[in-house]
C-alpha cells in the first residue's frame, strides 16, 4: 500500500508497454487461479469501517487502484487505514486495520475512475461541516453523478457542481449533521446512487427513507450487497418494499471480515477454459454471495462449458462447444465485456439486453465493444439497450481499451485463440487487479496464480 505502489497508477505511461501482445493458448488449460478480493465488497467494508464506533479488520482486501483511492480518500476524511505487518504489528500483511475518526472536511479527493469512490464518498464528506472537493480522471468527469448530489441537497448539504451534476464538485455538510428523512432520486443510471446514500443512512439524525423514482435500478445485486454489508455492522435496513429503503439511525459496529474473491474479475479466467479448453479452478468461490459475478456460473453453463461448484471452489471446463446466448444482463452489467468476447468466438449469435447504462461506465462500453470486436473482423452492433454479436472469423490487430479494465481483459480473452491481438494499455487492469498480465501468464503456464 506504499505511495509508489504500481497498483495506484491509472495505466501505463511508457510507449514500450502501451501494446501488450495477448498470448495465445498453446493447448488446453489446467490452472488454479487465486483471484484477489472483491472491489465492491472491499470499498463498502472500508466505508462502513471508517464510520464505525471502533476499529475493524479487513482480511484479504483488494489492493488495486480503486480500493487504494478509497483508502487515500478515507484517510483525508479522518480515518486511518493501516496495512498489517508494517503499520499494524501482529496483523497479517495481506489484511488492513481501519481506525475510524471524526469525519473532517477541507480535503481534495481524487476519485480516479472509480465509481465506488465518486459515488460513495460525497455522502460521507457531507458528514463534515467544511467543504470537500472531488475530482477524478478525464472520463470520470463524464460519468453520471446527479442523483447522489440531488439526494445530498435534499438532506441539507450544500453542493457546488456548477449545475452540471458531474465531477468536479464540492460538498459541504450542514451544521449539526445530515438530518435524514425522505429522499427521492432517480437511480436508473447507476445502482451506486442508491448504495451511496444508504451507506450513510445510519449516520443521519432521523434515519434515511430513500425512494427511487424512474426506470428500474440496474445492478440490483449491488444494492443487496450494500444492504447486507450494513446489516453485518448492525445497521437496521428495511428493504421490504421494492424501490424504497429505510435505514435506521444508529451506531455502526466494527467488522472482522474475510473479503470474498472478486467473482467478476474471475470472469476472464473462467471464460478462458471455455475458449481454450481444459479447466480453470478459482478457489474460495462463495457458496452464497451478493456478488453479481456469481451469475457467471449460469452464463458459462448456458454457453456450453461444464461448471462445477464444490467446497474447493469453482471449476470451469471447456467442452469444445461455445454457443451464443440471449441474456438480460440488467443485474450484472459489469459482465458484459467478458460475455461479449465469448460471444465473438461462439458458434451462434448472442443478444445482450438491459444494459443501456453501460454507456456511463468506465467508457461507453457498448460503443467500445462494438468498435473493437469489429476492428478484429467481428460483427457486433449496438441496440437501444444492449448488443448483438454475430460470430465471424477474427484476425489480429490492436484492441483499444479506453482506460477500461474490462475491455483489456476481454481483449486478452480474444487473444487466446486469435493470433496477433495487441491489447492497448493492459496496465489499465490495475483499476481492479494489481497484476492481470502476471496472473494471465501463470494461468497459461498452468501454475497456480
Ligand atoms: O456498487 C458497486 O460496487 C458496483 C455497482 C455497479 O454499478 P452500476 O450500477 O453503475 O452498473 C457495477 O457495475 C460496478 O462495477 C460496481
Ligand atoms: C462499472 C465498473 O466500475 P465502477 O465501480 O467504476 O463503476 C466495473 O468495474 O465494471
Amino acid at each position: 500500500m506504499t505511495e509508489d505502489d504500481p497498483a495506484r497508477t491509472p495505466g501505463s505511461a511508457g510507449p514500450t508497454d502501451r501494446l501488450w501482445a495477448a498470448p495465445t493458448a498453446a493447448g488446453p488449460l489446467d490452472a488454479v487461479v487465486a483471484v484477489p478480493g472483491s472491489k465492491s465488497l472491499t470499498n463498502r467494508y472500508l466505508v462502513v469501517a471508517a464510520l464505525a464506533e471502533r476499529p475493524s479488520l479487513l482480511r484479504g482486501p483488494l489492493a488495486s487502484r480503486d480500493t487504494l483511492l478509497m483508502v487515500d480518500a478515507l484517510r483525508l476524511l479522518g480515518a486511518d487505514v493501516a496495512e498489517g505487518g508494517r503499520d499494524a504489528p501482529g496483523v497479517d500483511p495481506a489484511d488492513w486495520v481501519v481506525r475510524p475518526g471524526p469525519v473532517t472536511g477541507g480535503a481534495r479527493i481524487d476519485c480516479g475512475l472509480a465509481g465506488t469512490v465518486m459515488r460513495f464518498l460525497p455522502p460521507v464528506a457531507a458528514l463534515a461541516e467544511e467543504p470537500v472537493h472531488f475530482d477524478g480522471d478525464d472520463r470520470a468527469r463524464e460519468r453520471p453523478m446527479g442523483a447522489v448530489l440531488d439526494g445530498l441537497r435534499q438532506l441539507g448539504a450544500l453542493v457546488d457542481d456548477g449545475g452540471r451534476g458531474l465531477l468536479p464538485f464540492s460538498v459541504q455538510g450542514p451544521a449539526g449533521g445530515l438530518r435524514g428523512g425522505p429522499v427521492r432520486i432517480d437511480a436508473s443510471a447507476s445502482s451506486q446512487f442508491v448504495s451511496a446514500l444508504l451507506l450513510v443512512g445510519a449516520r443521519t439524525r432521523e434515519g434515511l427513507e430513500l425512494v427511487h423514482e424512474g426506470p428500474p435500478v440496474p445492478s440490483e445485486p449491488h444494492v443487496r450487497m450494500t444492504v447486507e454489508v450494513l446489516r453485518d455492522v448492525g445497521v437496521v435496513v428495511d428493504d421490504s418494499t421494492p424501490g424504497r429503503w429505510f435505514v435506521e439511525a444508529g451506531e455502526i459496529n466494527p467488522l472482522d471480515v474475510q473479503v470474498e474473491p472478486d467473482l467478476s474479475n474471475a470472469g476472464p479466467f473462467l471464460a478462458a477454459a471455455a475458449v481454450a479448453g481444459g479447466r480453470v479452478r478459482v478457489p474460495g468461490w462463495p457458496q452464497s454471495t451478493t456478488q453479481a459475478g456469481d451469475l457467471l456460473r449460469d452464463v458459462l453453463d448456458q454457453m456450453g462449458a461444464e461448471v462445477n461448484l464444490d467446497r474447493e471452489g469453482l471449476v470451469v471446463e471447456g467442452t469444445g462447444e461455445l454457443y451464443g446466448i440471449d441474456l438480460d444482463l440488467h443485474e450484472a452489467g459489469e459482465l458484459a465485456p467478458v460475455i461479449t468476447a465469448l460471444a465473438a468466438l461462439a458458434s451462434s449469435p448472442t443478444r445482450l439486453r438491459g444494459i443501456a447504462h453501460l454507456r456511463g461506465h468506465e467508457t461507453d462500453r457498448l460503443k467500445a465493444l462494438v468498435t473493437e470486436v469489429n476492428a478484429l473482423g467481428g460483427q457486433a452492433e449496438e441496440t437501444i439497450d444492449g448488443l448483438l454479436v454475430r460470430p465471424r472469423p477474427l484476425h489480429g490487430g490492436v484492441f483499444r481499451t479506453y482506460a477500461d479494465h474490462r475491455m483489456a481483459t476481454a481483449g486478452a480473452l480474444l487473444g487466446l485463440t486469435v493470433p496477433g491481438v495487441l491489447v492497448e494499455d493492459v496496465a489499465t487492469t490495475r483499476k481492479t487487479l494489481p497484476d492481470f498480465p502476471g496472473m494471465w501468464a501463470s494461468m497459461l503456464a498452468g501454475t497456480p496464480a
